[in-house]
């Protein structure tokens, strides 16, 4: 059926389409990612200026110094010409000689205007690898409203203040530094594509980048208007047409303002990018810079390493609140509080089954979990990897069923309950959960199963118990079972028949008039070695009620008559 048009009560009319690039053999949706790009960190540079408060000295250093942790060979240290603060910062790490390892490259923003040049050029002495990094708008709004000049007057800003850099640079830097530059046309993804390309290679015929002489061309999406795929075509074409592309990097620098930047850089790579820029957790102007971690993460969880130590994924993010004073979001991929927490059922069951599957393909293959490629459904990593414990992985509401509540026990408790005692269990807890609402802790889950199952002397329920007992076998191989015990508070003696311990207990129940039956029996032994406790499921009818019963004992015949108490008891309640 036809979508009828309403008319809209949105102002669509202002907004303009983006512009397709006509490059019908486009070949990046073929490509894969195979190996890391270059990453270039702005986290203090484009996320600082986008902080309602920027960063103090000692917060940008504990920034510095978390990139160099991690890995990262190129970060854009400031703007230093944007004042005092920039500027000291990038001389102190330049004059402290343990703050930028021999492979780290710092580098440093400015717009192309003589005096804030000179200056930065100048924060830059001593420094062992440095590049250079400037921009002018090249987009036609900007032409426009901002600069107020032609094609030829942008382009010229371009050029110029390319030579300029490199005049700085011969005047005010020794040979002791290895010099770099890099040039970004402002809102690449806004203008016209032959432009771009055009002040590219006039920047490049000042530059003259050559055989051991790299320039850098950073094409921003700074603020994100088109779709990926558009961004891509864009990469493809500048990664065909530009010359000189050898000695070229191309770098990509995508905003987020559609929600789509990492798709963007991911798919720019594949159309030709060696290099991305872009913050921690997607920090930055607006809707924020491309997100490094996620990017990273994403290549790690196809098997290509990121070249970034993403190991201790919380002590990165602390680190990162801290120096932006911001907090990272509950759902932000990999790192946010939740994102490894299922709360529903269906979706705690595969996860429950899935760590089950690893376990034992384990085991039949003779190797460790951590041998074995990760195939658990609903975790696209193991949380392991980054850090995480496994201890949120399932957290219990009333959306979540009995695949949820099993795990918890068994994580916990090393209980794995038979699936009917699972179901029973998860409708006790479903109960509570749907009376009091919200989620229900691991511990709250264990005083339940406890109150309900496991009477202990602290909580002494129910009509009968067990204080001890003795089984003979004659050589028929009939056994007698005799147990000590309490009955409705007055102490006797039960004594029972039968072919085993359980069925002779049974026995002497009923000889007290309790009507059970047995339908199923199970057991586990809980851990290993001489203190090893043994764990036995026991399924009754008791009269016409059907339900579970648990022992735990470090003698296995006398966890299963604490079963069969457990049972009668609640039968009883
Ligand atoms: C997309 C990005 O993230 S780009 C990086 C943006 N980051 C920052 O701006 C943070 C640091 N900036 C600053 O501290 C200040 O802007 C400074 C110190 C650099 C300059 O300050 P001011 O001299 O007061 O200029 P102001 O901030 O108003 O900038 C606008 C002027 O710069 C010009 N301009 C803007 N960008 C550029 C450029 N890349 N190259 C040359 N001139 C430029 C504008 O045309 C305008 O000139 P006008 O005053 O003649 O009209
Ligand atoms: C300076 C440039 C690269 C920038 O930050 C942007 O365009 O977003």
């Amino acid at each position: 059926m036809a979508n009828r048009q309403q008319p809209s009560p949105m102002p669509i009319h202002k907004y303009g389409r983006y512009e397709q690039v006509d490059i019908p053999d486009r070949t990046w949706p073929e490509k894969r990612v195979t190996t890391a790009p270059r990453w270039l960190s702005t986290d203090l540079r484009d996320g600082n200026q986008a902080l309602i408060d920027p960063m103090s000295p000692v917060r940008k250093r504990a920034m510095f110094d978390l990139l160099v942790r991690m890995g990262y060979k190129e970060i854009e240290v400031g703007f230093p010409a944007s004042g005092q603060t920039d500027y000291d910062f990038v001389r102190s790490i330049i004059e402290d000689p343990d703050a930028i390892p021999d492979d780290v490259t710092i580098s440093v923003l400015t717009q192309a205007r003589e005096d804030l040049i000179e200056r930065t050029v100048e924060s830059l002495k001593g420094a062992r690898r440095a590049t250079v990094h400037l921009y002018n708008a090249t987009a036609p709004v900007f032409r426009r409203v901002v600069f107020r000049g032609s094609k030829d007057d942008i382009k010229q800003i371009a050029v110029d203040g390319t030579r300029l850099v490199m005049e700085y640079a011969e005047k005010l830097l020794g040979p002791e530094t290895e010099f770099g530059y890099q040039y970004s046309p402002e809102i690449f993804t806004d203008t016209e594509l032959d432009f771009a390309l055009e002040v590219c290679e006039a920047v490049m015929d000042t530059y003259q980048p050559g055989p051991g002489r790299e320039i850098i061309l950073n094409l921003p999406a700074t603020v994100e208007r088109s779709t990926p795929s558009t961004h891509a075509d864009r990469f493809e074409w500048m990664h065909r047409n530009l010359s000189r592309r050898e000695y070229v990097c191309l770098s990509v620098h995508p905003h987020n303002d559609r929600g789509t930047a990492v798709a963007a850089a991911e798919l720019a790579l594949m159309a030709g990018a060696d290099r991305v820029e872009g913050c921690l957790f997607g920090q930055g102007e607006r809707t924020g810079n491309v997100d490094l971690v996620t990017l990273g993460m994403n290549l790690f969880s196809q098997g290509v390493d990121p070249q970034i130590d993403f190991s201790d994924i919380d002590e990165i993010r602390r680190t990162w609140e801290y120096c932006n004073q911001m907090e990272v979001h509950p759902r932000h991929p990999y790192v946010g509080d939740l994102v490894y927490t299922s709360f529903s059922g269906s979706h705690q069951d595969a996860i429950k089954k899935g760590f089950d599957a690893m376990e034992a393909d384990a085991k039949a293959k003779g190797v460790t979990v951590d041998d074995l490629e990760w195939a658990v459904p609903y975790l696209p990593i193991d949380p392991k990897d980054v850090g995480r414990s496994y201890e949120a992985v399932i957290r219990v509401n009333s959306q979540s069923g009995k695949g949820g509540v099993a795990y918890v026990l068994k994580n916990d408790h090393k209980l794995e309950l038979p699936r009917r005692m699972q179901i029973e269990f998860s409708k006790i807890i479903q109960a509570k959960t749907d009376a009091e609402g919200g989620e229900i802790t691991p511990a709250d889950i264990w005083a339940v199963f406890q109150d309900e199952y496991l009477p202990n002397p602290d909580n002494p329920w129910g009509r009968i118990q067990v204080a001890g007992g003795q089984s003979t076998t004659d050589h028929d191989g009939v056994d007698t079972l005799t147990v000590q015990a309490t009955v409705d508070g007055q102490e006797t003696t039960l004594v029972g028949t039968g072919n085993g311990p359980i069925s002779a207990f049974f026995h002497a129940l009923q000889g007290i008039g309790v009507d059970v039956r047995l339908l199923d029996y199970q057991e586990h032994t809980m851990s290993e070695g001489a203190s090893a406790q043994a764990a036995s499921y026991i399924e009754c009818a008791i009269g016409d009620k059907v339900l579970w019963g648990i022992g735990i004992d470090a003698n296995t015949t006398r966890a299963s008559l604490k079963a069969v108490v457990s049972a009668v008891n609640r039968a009883a309640r």
